[in-house]
């Protein structure tokens, strides 16, 4: 027995057709949507995304601005960068791609952004806003891990999820979206000092895994029939490493891969972001 895809690529493609019809009502009104990048540095897995995120935005019908900075930039060179896309009216949406080069503060960079520009929902005014339940775009990850879930069947009223995981993109945020009225769903947040990890694995009827630490959920670890959720990402040499056991498609009922699960998700709700980002400066906001 082979647990059932939650199938990321194919799930992406339809946010994607829905999202090109938004944009194409927007255009009526003459309003074109415009997604930045920052880019810092010249690691090679933040530059494959970045690459993807623009390819994404011209199906969609997004326009793509692309600002790379060197990885030796200065805190105030990037900060100009912040400082002239939250100005420019073409960019109605944009992100800082993380993690940024060392010395350089994130955090401040994020809190400099114009918030109805965070296209991420990582900006604190955001993160904030996630935690008082009050309307603002929502982190792409979890945003598109619910998604997945929903569009797939998958129940989460009432059931146990266990994250593992305490980044700011992941594993902090999506306690916040999955225990929402509209959610239901209870949530343990484990991380490197979790004592019994696999105890904990086991309880869940969710897991999500988003530590970075290659192979960490192994089959025993999972109760059978368990939706398990691979969103770490290693690479290697020898490619690309999740952070859940390939065996563990034994046990669980559902199993969302990696590569072609939660990434591409991921990259959908940063559009989705965008498009009601553009429909909220139009006044045509649902
Ligand atoms: N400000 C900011 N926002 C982010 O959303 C953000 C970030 N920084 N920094 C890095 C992480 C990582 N991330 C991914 C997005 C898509 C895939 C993705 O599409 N993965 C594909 C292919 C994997 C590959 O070939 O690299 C897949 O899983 O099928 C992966 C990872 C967004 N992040």
């Amino acid at each position: 027995m082979s647990a059932n895809i939650l199938d990321g690529r194919a799930t992406a493609a339809a946010i994607r057709a829905e999202l090109a019809g938004r944009v194409a009502a927007l255009a009526e009104r003459g309003v074109v949507p415009g997604l930045g990048t920052v880019l810092v540095g010249d690691d090679p897995g933040s530059r494959a995304y970045v690459g993807g995120k623009h390819r994404d935005c011209a199906q969609v019908g997004i326009a793509s601005i692309r600002r790379e900075l060197p990885a030796d930039a200065t805190q105030a060179q990037v900060e100009q960068v912040v400082d002239e896309l939250n100005a420019d009216p073409s960019c109605t949406g944009y992100i800082v791609q993380l993690p940024l080069p060392r010395g350089l503060d994130a955090n401040a960079v994020l809190e400099r952004m114009d918030p109805a520009k965070d296209a991420d929902g990582l900006h604190p005014v955001n993160l904030g806003r996630l935690v008082l339940g009050v309307d603002g775009p929502l982190p792409c990850t979890p945003r598109g891990i619910v998604e997945l879930l929903r569009r797939h069947d998958v129940a989460l009223a009432g059931a146990r999820v266990c994250v593992i995981g305490r980044g700011v993109t992941v594993g902090r945020p999506i306690g916040l979206l999955l225990t929402r009225r509209s959610e239901n769903a209870t949530v343990t947040l484990c991380h490197t000092g979790t004592k019994a990890l696999a105890q904990h694995v086991r309880e869940a009827d969710v897991v999500v895994a988003a530590a970075g630490s290659p192979g960490l959920i192994t089959p025993e670890m999972v109760r059978p029939g368990a939706a398990v959720l691979d969103v770490g990402i290693t690479r290697t040499d020898e490619g690309l490493l999740g952070d859940v056991h390939p065996d563990v498609a034994t046990v669980a009922d559902w199993v969302a891969p990696m590569p072609g699960g939660v990434g591409p998700m991921t990259r959908a709700m940063l559009l989705a972001n965008v498009v009601e980002a553009a429909e909220h400066a139009a006044g045509l906001a649902a």
